[in-house]
């Protein structure tokens, strides 16, 4: 259960929100939308510990995230900016590297699978240097198909993604929270979820 209430954001002069509270139960989503500049990035910041609250708090099964540390970290899955690939790495490299430094090492068949089902399959053992943009989206992206991470914090995931990609984005999340996990999303663009989400704007 991921519970925040009454989070305030302020970045240098500005308060970008004030009093923003929400609960998510297993299973259960969040899609946050707002104008850009409107403080979606800085409030997954917070919900994955980068930045601290300016004021509010953040609970992880009723524990302050900031008491949990590693714990917490160890149920997270954050797909932010920047993308964090290894430019001279193949796709396949990068995810089982990446897999390996959170110590959740995965077979190469698995990757495979999950670049195939990213539609990534003809360029998984090119350089990520050599990839387009959407295409090493979808390489990051991909880590939502080997993840057994119950939180998922995707920072605007449809961004430079063609429509067949983003269905399968789409479907991961749908598979996600039909397995209890939880989820939750920044997105400028519409999602074509089957699951129920709950929706929050920020901002103006
Ligand atoms: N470290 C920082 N110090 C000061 N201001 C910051 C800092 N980080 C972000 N900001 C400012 O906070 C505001 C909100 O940024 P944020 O990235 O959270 O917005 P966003 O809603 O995710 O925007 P977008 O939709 O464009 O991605 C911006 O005006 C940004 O310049």
């Amino acid at each position: 259960m991921l519970e925040v209430s009454n989070l305030d954001c302020v970045r240098g002069e500005r308060r970008l929100f004030h009093d923003v509270s929400f609960l998510l139960r297993s299973g259960e989503g969040l899609l946050i939308t707002g104008e850009n500049g409107s403080g979606k990035t800085s409030l997954l910041r917070m919900l994955v510990g980068l930045t601290p609250p300016f004021a509010g708090t953040i609970n992880w099964k009723t524990r302050l995230i900031k008491h949990l540390g590693a714990e917490y970290r160890r149920e997270l899955l954050y797909c932010g900016h920047p993308l964090g690939l290894k430019d001279s790495l193949s796709a396949t490299e990068n995810l089982q590297s990446i897999a390996s430094l959170v110590n959740e090492p995965v077979e190469l068949s698995v990757v495979q699978d999950a670049l195939e089902r990213i539609g990534l399959q003809g360029c998984a053992h090119m350089p990520v240097r050599a990839l387009s943009q959407g295409q090493k989206r979808r390489v990051s992206l991909a880590r939502l198909f080997l993840s057994r991470r119950t939180l998922w914090v995707l920072d605007e995931p449809l961004t430079a993604l063609d429509t067949k990609a983003s269905q399968h984005v789409a479907q991961a999340v749908d598979r996600h929270l039909d397995d209890g996990g939880i989820a939750v999303i920044t997105t400028h663009q519409d999602m074509a979820l089957a699951s129920p989400l709950q929706t929050m704007r920020i901002g103006a």
